[in-house]
């Protein structure tokens, strides 16, 4: 294209404060202007000390459509605003891609059913979707009644001894469990924890690949950060190459066999199955360990949910038959998802301009969409570092707009698991409530963020049989 031809068909600018596509006036987004934060070194610093810790100071003092100066996708936009997020997720998602920080992913995830954009996405997503139906999830129903029946044994000895034991290490046994079984057809609680180390690390590999200081060493030298990555992904390998196997011997898991049978391509079985794990295991069990924590330090939210399950289940173990006349405990996990939503962030790409929230939003703008910030935000919630399950009473409008509660994303691109890991964490926190009662025996928890919010060096526990 020649200069001349360049500049006669080029757009007019458009006049200040107007978003050239939509033609709305917008404001301009606005984020630190002075030093320190202004700067992209500082910031970036500043961020990966503290991660939920920096977005959640930016939106309390430049709002909730906010501009940061962070590397490696300088400036990104982050997002807290529900009438934004809506419109991110719902109201005109074909205009927002996966976009730059998506491409980390892939490290581990390759091309599947998280890092695809919209068009080749659907197909992945229709094949493993029966795995994932009501009918489905309560036709494994039996395998998560006896992980969970196993899960509380292994507690009773832990009573028993009155050893401690940490929350976190324990309910990722129950969910490498229960999703292997869901995914592969294997238990992958068996081999000491290796399965469990693997996914984390993976998850913490690909938040620091956005943009570690670790890309600065050569690309050979075998930094101990390096090896642990490389042995998460040998043990993932193994994990896939046996279900590939175990479906071609007719005895593979259900989600392996609808992906292998399917028309999609060869690798799809590698990054849908590993997206599946890095998606489900930790979230799963990070969601169990923080609201089983916050019940600890509640004694009133504790006896309520002792109240409804001594109640409803008079001693014996809940099923998924039992989770309807189980309130209270639905009411505790979704508390718990607000105040520690395990995604606690998730990112997009503006395609073209577009106007979030009265803000202009360039084309080619990373956004973070900040469940984080949307969770805590003062403006939706009443005193948001309450602990208040009655936030969810049903028939309450726990927040002023309903989009401000997302931890499971929304829209389209909403989690799959969103069902199985809801009823898998009910079940679960009736069926420990009815059983124990649980004292931390440090205070608080410290949080740590890489993908996941997690907690940091874990929550170590004492149970107590309540009934002997
Ligand atoms: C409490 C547990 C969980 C939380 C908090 C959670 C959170 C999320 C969030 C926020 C997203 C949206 C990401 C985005 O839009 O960019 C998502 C997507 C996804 N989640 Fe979950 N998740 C959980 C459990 C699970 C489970 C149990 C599975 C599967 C076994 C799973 C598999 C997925 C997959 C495959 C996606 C991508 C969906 C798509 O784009 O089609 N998640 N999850």
């Amino acid at each position: 294209m020649t200069e001349a031809h360049e500049r006669t068909t080029a757009a007019p600018p458009a006049p200040e404060g107007v978003c050239p596509v939509t033609g709305a006036r917008a404001k301009q987004v606005e984020g630190p202007t002075s030093f320190p934060l202004s700067s992209p070194v500082i910031s970036t610093v500043a961020y990966a000390s503290d991660p939920p810790g920096y977005s959640l100071r930016a939106q309390q003092n430049h709002g909730t459509v906010v501009k940061l100066p962070i590397l490696p996708h300088n400036p990104t936009v982050q997002l807290s605003a529900p009438d934004a997020i809506r419109r991110v997720l719902q109201g005109n998602a074909d205009n927002y891609a996966r976009g730059a920080y998506y491409e980390a992913f892939e490290l581990f995830m390759g091309q599947g059913l998280l890092t695809l954009d919209d068009g080749d996405w659907r197909g992945h997503r229709k094949v493993v979707n029966p795995a994932f139906t009501p009918n489905a999830i309560a036709a494994r129903g039996a395998q998560s009644d006896e992980a969970v029946a196993d899960l509380l044994d292994r507690w009773a000895e832990h009573a028993r001894a009155g050893r401690p034991f940490d929350l976190f290490a324990e309910s990722m046994k129950l969910t490498c469990r229960v999703m292997g079984l869901a995914l592969v057809g294997k238990d992958l609680s068996q081999d000491g924890g290796e399965f469990a180390q693997a996914v984390s690390v993976a998850l913490e590999a690909i938040f620091k690949n956005v943009g570690s200081l670790d890309k600065a060493i050569p690309s050979f030298v075998p930094t101990p950060y390096r090896r642990r990555v490389a042995r998460a992904r040998r043990t993932l390998e193994r994990v896939v190459a046996e279900a590939a196997q175990n479906v071609d011997l007719g005895v593979g898991g259900e989600v392996a066999t609808l992906i292998r049978e399917s028309d999609l391509p060869e690798d799809a079985l590698w990054a849908d199955l590993v997206t599946l794990f890095l998606a489900g295991v930790e979230t799963t069990a990070l969601s169990l360990s923080w609201t089983l924590y916050e019940v600890a330090r509640d004694a009133g939210v504790r006896e309520r949910l002792e109240e409804e399950t001594d109640r409803v289940l008079r001693g014996r173990m809940p099923t998924a038959q039992d989770l309807s006349e189980l309130g209270y405990a639905g009411m505790v996990v979704d508390e718990g998802l607000r105040m520690h939503p395990p995604v606690w962030q998730f990112t997009r790409e503006a395609i073209g301009d577009d106007v979030l929230a009265g803000h202009h939003i360039p084309a080619g703008t990373p956004l973070l969409v900040s469940v984080y910030g949307a969770h805590y935000n003062p403006e939706q919630w009443e005193d948001p570092e309450r602990f208040d399950p009655e936030r969810f009473r049903p028939g309450a409008s726990p927040a002023q707009d309903r989009s401000a509660y997302l931890p499971f994303g929304g829209g389209r691109r909403q989690c799959i698991g969103k069902r199985m890991g809801l009823a898998l964490l009910q079940q679960t926190v009736a069926a420990v409530s009815g059983r124990f009662r649980l004292s931390l025996t440090r205070d608080a928890a410290r949080e740590g963020a890489f993908i996941t919010l997690f907690p940091k060096g874990g929550i170590q526990v004492k149970a107590e049989e309540r009934h002997r």
